[in-house]
């Protein structure tokens, strides 16, 4: 009999304004639209990928330095120092996000992969071990480990990194009210690039805002203060330098906080940023404009997403 398994995994914020590198969500367009990489595996007699979908065509032709690849090669070494026999399987990863498009596209990729191979290997890893290789892997493609993406991505919700313990990410309670507007403008910006242009350095006044804003978040989220919520996704330690790479950022977050907005920002490292609202009609209007003024290419495009609160999916067929 043969088996394949098909792994989806969502879209993701990183960072969200406030909590660089320590934040993420999980998005789930309100149309149903399928935004997230999908991974398919079943069992062959030598391992191959194959990759398929609307942005296959951006990356390298060749699957040897694909992510996907690079997460079997892993998940195997693992299996084996277990002493688990590792069989060869044939992947397909249907590449449906944008690349450096900051809604964590190697991340979404990553936990697809690695979710079908633990779902096709009967679940030998937990979901802690699991988190640990997506974040090692993760850290291969930006040049250090960050969870901000892969986190959410995985377990769903709003995330926030803890390196303490076997927990490494903390469900926040939602806003289920709130509308996340993601734009993303068609133009590539690398993480790693992105990364680089940041300061090592980061001064005691901004040290001290950055602290302040992610703990009164927090508090804010559990109390449910939505407009507290929403003062403190200010960006202190990325925007200000990010931002010159994104044409027509100011104007957009203009257009936004006076139209319905209670937040503006960039998405993990751009160029893609979002907006948030609870209400429906500023939503469709946000989405509209950013659809107009934000989006420069034929690549670009815009959505309504809630909060995916589930992560990643994953779903067998035995034949
Ligand atoms: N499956 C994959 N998905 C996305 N990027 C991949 C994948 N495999 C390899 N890469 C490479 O990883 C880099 C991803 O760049 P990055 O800016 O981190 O993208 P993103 O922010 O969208 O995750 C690119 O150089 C890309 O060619
Ligand atoms: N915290 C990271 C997030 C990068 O997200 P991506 O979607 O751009 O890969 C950062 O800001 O560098």
């Amino acid at each position: 009999m043969a088996k394949k398994v098909t792994a989806y995994a969502p879209a993701s914020i990183g960072n969200v304004s406030l909590g660089f590198d320590l934040l993420g969500a999980a998005l789930k367009p309100i149309d149903g639209h399928c935004l997230g990489d999908k991974v398919e595996v079943s069992s062959a007699e030598q391992f191959s990928l194959n990759v398929v979908g609307r942005f296959a065509h951006k990356l390298p032709a060749d699957p040897t330095t694909n992510i996907a690849a690079h997460c079997f090669h892993m998940f195997s070494a693992k299996l084996k120092e277990k002493g688990i026999p590792v069989s060869d399987v044939a992947m397909v990863l249907h590449k449906n996000l944008p690349i450096g498009s900051g809604l964590g596209s190697s991340a979404s990729s990553i936990v697809a992969a690695l979710h079908s191979l633990n779902v096709f290997f009967d679940s030998p890893f937990s979901q802690h071990q699991m988190l640990l290789m997506m974040g090692e892997l993760e850290g291969q493609i930006s040049g250090s480990v960050h969870y901000d993406n892969v986190a959410p991505c995985f377990v769903g919700g709003l995330t926030l990194m803890n390196h303490h313990g076997d927990h490494i990410a903390l469900k926040l309670p939602l806003f289920e009210n709130w509308y996340w507007v993601v734009c993303y403008s068609g133009i590539s910006v690398s993480t790693s690039v992105a990364r680089d242009i940041l300061p090592k350095q980061v001064s005691i006044a901004d040290t001290i805002k950055f602290g302040q804003q992610l703990a009164v978040f927090v508090d804010a989220c559990h109390r449910q203060d939505e407009n507290l919520a929403a003062a403190m996704m200010q960006d202190v330690v990325a925007e200000p330098y990010r931002k010159s790479l994104l044409p027509n950022f100011d104007a957009s977050r203009e257009f936004v906080m006076q139209n319905g907005g209670l937040a503006f920002g960039i998405s993990g490292s751009g160029p893609t940023v979002f907006a948030i609202t609870n209400d429906a009609q500023h939503a469709e209007k946000i989405k509209d404009w950013l659809q107009q003024h934000y989006i420069q290419n034929d690549d670009g495009f815009s959505h309504i997403c809630r909060i995916d609160a589930q992560g990643a999916d994953a779903s067998t067929i035995i034949a």
